[in-house]
């Protein structure tokens, strides 16, 4: 497995440079195998991301109709909820090129057939991701304590080392219920891309790549089989002693 750390002066450079790096991959899975998966995150740098790629005179270079897009976490609230992280991504990308809707697998809502019961809905999801999660691209996002997905720091959804999606319950960030793929099941992606920003990201993210433990701050544990892609500004990437 390959780690790389890719510095950009701003936050839109990042977005940018990262939308640009996104089509390629894709396009490449394509090539070699004539579709492609990725999977998506929430978080202000994943969807400014997406916007990007909305934007890019490059995003036809990708067949979109032969990409199947999942989700690493999820917001669990009613459908069509502002804060769901399906919602962000559909406004900001997924309703503006041409995504076949049956390869477009969100995590279920709170107000869906699962009723409002997270466990139901990330067993739910497990079925779907179950013999798919070699994802071409994972796209997580940090939070500051750390968090990757919706993993946070000596939460049950740490320690989980079987199950591929947990629920979660309270959350240090709002909204406290959420659904969540696993750092087991995040491993089994070819490539994982952590894309942060900010000089609140630089502790978690400097303690990441200096080697702490996953319980401690979970963006640690976070890795693709080929490849570990960190995309940070350099507020984000000031902490860090080296590469
Ligand atoms: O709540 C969440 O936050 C993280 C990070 O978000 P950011 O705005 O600090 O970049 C995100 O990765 C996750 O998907 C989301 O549910």
């Amino acid at each position: 497995m390959t780690r790389r750390v890719d510095v950009h002066p701003t936050p839109d450079a990042l977005a940018e440079a990262a939308a640009a790096l996104l089509l390629t991959r894709l396009a490449a899975a394509q090539a070699e195998r004539g579709s492609a998966s990725l999977a998506l995150t929430g978080g202000r740098t994943g969807i400014a991301v997406l916007e990007r790629v909305r934007d890019s005179p490059a995003r036809s270079s990708v067949d979109w109709s032969a990409v199947d897009i999942y989700w690493g976490d999820e917001r669990f609230l009613p459908a069509g909820d502002p804060e769901r992280n399906e919602t962000q991504a559909r406004a900001a990308l997924l309703d503006h090129i041409p995504v076949d809707p049956a390869r477009v697998h969100p995590m279920p809502p709170s107000d869906g057939d699962f009723g409002d019961d997270p466990d139901a809905a990330a067993a739910a999801y497990a079925a779907v991701v179950e013999g798919k999660l070699a994802f071409d691209v994972h796209l997580v996002g940090v939070g500051e304590e750390g968090h990757t997905l919706s993993v946070f720091p000596d939460s049950p959804a740490v320690h989980e080392t079987e199950r591929t999606v947990v629920a979660v319950r309270d959350c240090p960030k709002p909204p406290p219920t959420r659904v969540s793929l696993t750092l087991t099941a995040a491993r089994q992606s070819r490539e994982v891309w952590l894309m942060t920003t900010g000089a609140n990201k630089a502790e978690p993210v400097a303690a990441a790549l200096a080697g702490a433990s996953e319980v401690d701050i979970p963006a640690a544990g976070a890795r693709g089989k080929d490849l570990t892609l960190w995309l940070l500004d350099t507020d984000a990437a000031a902490g860090r002693r080296n590469g």
